[in-house]
Parts: C-alpha cells; structure tokens; sequence
C-alpha cells in the first residue's frame, strides 16, 4: 500500500479504492460496478441514487463484508474489510422483524447475537439493555409499544422499530438500503426527521441508498449519483443545507435546484444506457 492511501486511510472511515465488482461467469457475467473510489469520513452521511441495476445495493453489500470485491479494496475504520468484524446496523424496504417476538425483543435481537454484547447479554447488562431500548423506543416515537407484536403495528411503526433494532448496538456503521419505500409520503416523511434525529444523536457512518432524490437531499450530507451498465460515480455533490432540516425546506428554490439536478443527471444516465443496447 503505497504512503498515499495511508494517508487517506487516516481521513476516510470508509473507503473503496479501485473497487470492480463482477457477478457471474463467462457468457453470464455482469460488470455491476466498474473501477470505483470513493472515501466516507467518519460520522458522515452519504446517499446513492441512481437507475435501477447501477451497482447500489452491490456497493453496500461490499462495504458490510457479504461479498468480495473483484478487483481493488475496500477498507472501513483502517482495516481491509473481512480482516476484522465491523459493528454493522442495517435497515431495509421490507421491515422483516420476527412476528413471534415482541418490539422489544425484535430490537434486543442484535445484542443476543453480536458480540461483545452478546457475552454481556448472558452476564449482567439485560437491564441496562432494556434502558438502552426504552429509550430508543421513546426516540422514535414508540414508547409503551414494546409489548406489542409486529401484526399489531402499522408500517410506519415497524420501519421504525426496523431502525431502532440497526442502531441498538451502536453500530460504527449503519446502512439503509431503501428503508423508507414502501411508506406512503406522509409517513415517510415523518421517518426522515426521525433518522435525522437519530443521526445527529448518535452520529453513526450511513450509506444510504434510495430512488427518492427529495430524501437523499433531506437526509445526506454529500450524495452519490451512479449510472448502469457499468455501474460506476458519475457524480459526488455536497447537500449544503443546514440541519435540523425540515420538509419545509425541500420547497426551497436551493433544495428543488439540487433535486433537478441530480434528476437530470440521472436522465441523462439512462438515456445514454438505452441508446448504447
Ligand atoms: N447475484 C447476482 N447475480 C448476477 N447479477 C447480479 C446479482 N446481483 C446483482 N446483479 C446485477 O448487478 C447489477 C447491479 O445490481 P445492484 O443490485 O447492485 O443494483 P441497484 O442499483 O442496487 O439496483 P436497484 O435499484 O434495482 O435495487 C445489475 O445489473 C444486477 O442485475
């Protein structure tokens, strides 16, 4: 490793460097991403848009270590990633919480299962645990509903609880592969000032990936437009908006400016896509 990628190693918490990814064999290849860097600081928040197929969920997937890059590396915290276990919460579309558990025990899962918490579990911190979760639960709205059963609650209120079980281990990274999807506006609205809530008070490292350009703009700090075929970063711009944000603003010429653009830019992607097939 040469001094240059030492350096940006003490910079980046996350970082791809040179990274391809290749599914498949022979005639069955697909090139999901092409050579890509790209560095995450530390208690950032970075989304990823873009057309369907450009390499997103392959890029989380890589940087959580459940699959290897073809070429190049990728590192989080300093570390090759797979060297060592990276505390990793993850939330997506479909909620999936155990139906025979109740909130509380569904977001307790994480710390039964990874360690060090899980050692701790067995020993003595149920009853700091059970702190952690109330107040987690109270975080996001769902105090007093930890005795309920997923088939009780509304989509909104699992998705929550979906993102109260990411972060119960205070994981160094959290990422979100399109948490908010399948929420009907309002209440996906309601669910983007409560992950900016939980990002500012806990300030883990998030990727996130969506399709909502207004959610990407709410949310991140920078965001990463891709393009297909090869999946590759076509552009990295940095949201300026200050925080707490609020819906309010996504109406501001500035924030609908940012929002074109990166709808333009994604146009622009596919339209080249489909006159090249
Ligand atoms: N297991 C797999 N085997 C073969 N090809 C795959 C596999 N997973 C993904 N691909 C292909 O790799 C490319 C990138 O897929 P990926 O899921 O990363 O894209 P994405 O941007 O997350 O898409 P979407 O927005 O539709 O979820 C696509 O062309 C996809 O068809």
């Amino acid at each position: 490793m040469t001094t240059e990628v030492d350096a940006a190693l003490d910079r980046s918490y996350v970082q791809l460097d040179k990274v391809t990814h290749t599914y498949g064999r022979g005639e069955r290849q697909v090139r999901a991403l092409d050579e890509t860097d790209l560095r995450i600081d530390k208690g950032d928040f970075i989304a990823l848009v873009g057309p369907s197929g450009c390499g997103k969920s392959t890029i989380l997937k890589l940087v959580t270590g459940l699959m290897e890059a073809s070429t190049g590396y990728v590192f989080v915290a300093g570390r090759e990633v797979g060297a060592e276990p990276v505390r990793v919460g993850m939330a997506f579309q479909n909620p999936t919480l155990l139906p025979w558990l109740n909130l509380r025990d569904n977001v307790m899962l994480p710390l039964k299962i990874v360690p060090p918490f899980r050692q701790d579990y067995r020993a003595k911190r149920k009853t700091e645990f059970r702190d952690r979760i109330e107040a987690l639960l109270t975080q996001v709205g769902l105090a007093g509903f930890g005795d309920k059963y997923p088939w009780q609650l509304s989509g909104g209120m699992l998705q929550r609880a979906s993102l109260c079980r990411a972060l119960i281990h205070e994981p160094q990274l959290l990422m979100l592969d399109e948490p908010f999807g399948a929420l009907d506006q309002f209440t996906r609205e309601e669910l983007w000032a409560i992950m900016q809530e939980l990002w500012m008070t806990h300030r883990p490292t998030v990727l996130l990936v969506t399709h909502d350009l207004k959610e990407a703009a709410y949310l991140a700090n920078r965001i990463c437009v891709m393009a297909a075929r090869p999946g590759r970063i076509i552009d990295d711009s940095v949201v300026p908006f200050a925080r707490p944000r609020t819906v309010a603003m996504s109406y501001d010429p500035e924030f609908v400016s940012l929002t074109q653009h990166l709808r333009e830019l994604i146009v622009s992607a596919r339209t080249t896509v489909e006159a090249q097939s």
